[in-house]
């Protein structure tokens, strides 16, 4: 099986101590010179079908990546210091996330309406539910466990124009699921909430603010991210042009599940294009 592709080798070298490179000497090669510095590089990564999809049919796990460029991305997480997942991929994914130390993002650590009817707080500190924690509990061999951050925010006293009526309900919710994360191992960090969250707007505004999010981690010593997800970290990422680098892997795949079999042929690079070429079964 081949290595890592050059152009990532290269992307994310170590570089020798005492070798200066500025801003700083430190594994991520892409965008050396990030337009903020106080925060953490990101590299945004995921795998697609042909068809662009990231998930199933309500959100079911899809498992795009071949052997070796799932290899890959194992790889290319040791070359960051944190995996920055939303608590919807912590939840609907049997995830291992090894490799550098898994960071979540959650807003109220709350009861979390994913299609599985599970809250987040009730999957997340079970080992026996959740492949991470398993590894946390039983370290791997080559010693990857590491346990999760979870980035959250209390909830804000004042919803849309006025203060929230429930804020204290909300509140004493929030600081229970907290500290069950806590018990379960988890380190909770918090960020500045917005001042107050409109509730007219689109969900991805009303999460965590991804630039506060970054800035706390690199305080807490997380220089590198790879952020591998879910569609809605993404989008919110994206949206805020808060990706140093995006590595994609597409898979010669489609997502849609009422599409017929596929035979897969080839893949070929055409100049700057990626051809697939596939053989629809009848
Ligand atoms: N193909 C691939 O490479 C990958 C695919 N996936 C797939 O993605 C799907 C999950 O995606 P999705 O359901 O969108 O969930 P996400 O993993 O994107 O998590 C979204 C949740 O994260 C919390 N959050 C906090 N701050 C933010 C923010 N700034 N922006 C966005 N979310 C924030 C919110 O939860 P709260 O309400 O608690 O604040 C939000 O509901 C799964 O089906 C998974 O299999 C996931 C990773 C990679
Ligand atoms: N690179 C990649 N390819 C796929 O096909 C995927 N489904 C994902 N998903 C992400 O990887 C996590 C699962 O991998 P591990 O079991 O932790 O090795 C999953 O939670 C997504 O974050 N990625």
């Amino acid at each position: 099986m081949r290595g890592p592709p050059q152009i990532l080798v290269s992307t994310f070298v170590v570089l020798p101590v005492g070798i200066d490179v500025q801003p700083e000497p430190h594994r991520f090669q892409i965008g050396l010179v990030p337009s903020d510095n106080t925060r953490s590089r990101v590299t945004l990564t995921f795998a697609q079908s042909i068809d662009a999809k990231i998930a199933g049919t309500g959100g079911r796990q899809l498992f795009l990546s071949g052997e070796e460029s799932m290899k890959m991305t194992h790889w290319m997480r040791t070359m960051h210091d944190g995996i920055f997942i939303g608590v919807g991929t912590a939840v609907n994914d049997n995830l291992q996330l090894n490799g550098a130390r898994p960071v979540i993002v959650s807003t109220c650590i709350t009861i979390h309406p994913i299609n599985r009817s599970i809250s987040a707080v009730r999957l997340l500190p079970f080992p026996a539910q959740n492949t991470h924690f398993q590894y946390y509990h039983h370290p791997r061999p080559i010693g990857v466990g590491v346990s999760p951050w979870v980035i959250s925010a209390p909830p804000p006293k004042i919803e849309g124009f006025f203060a929230s009526e429930d804020h204290g309900e909300k509140l004493q919710r929030w600081e229970a699921r907290r500290d069950v994360l806590q018990a379960a191992s988890a380190t909770v960090i918090l960020v500045e909430p917005r001042q107050y969250v409109h509730p007219d707007l689109p969900p991805a505004t009303s999460n965590l603010p991804p630039r506060a999010v970054l800035r706390s981690l690199r305080e807490e010593g997380i220089h590198s991210v790879m952020v591998e997800g879910g569609a809605r970290v993404i989008q919110s990422f994206l949206s805020e042009r808060l990706a140093d680098a995006l590595i994609v892997t597409t898979s010669p795949v489609l997502g849609r599940e009422q599409i017929p079999s596929l035979e897969y042929i080839q893949t070929e690079l055409f100049g700057r294009d990626i051809l697939v070429a596939l053989k629809l079964l009848s």
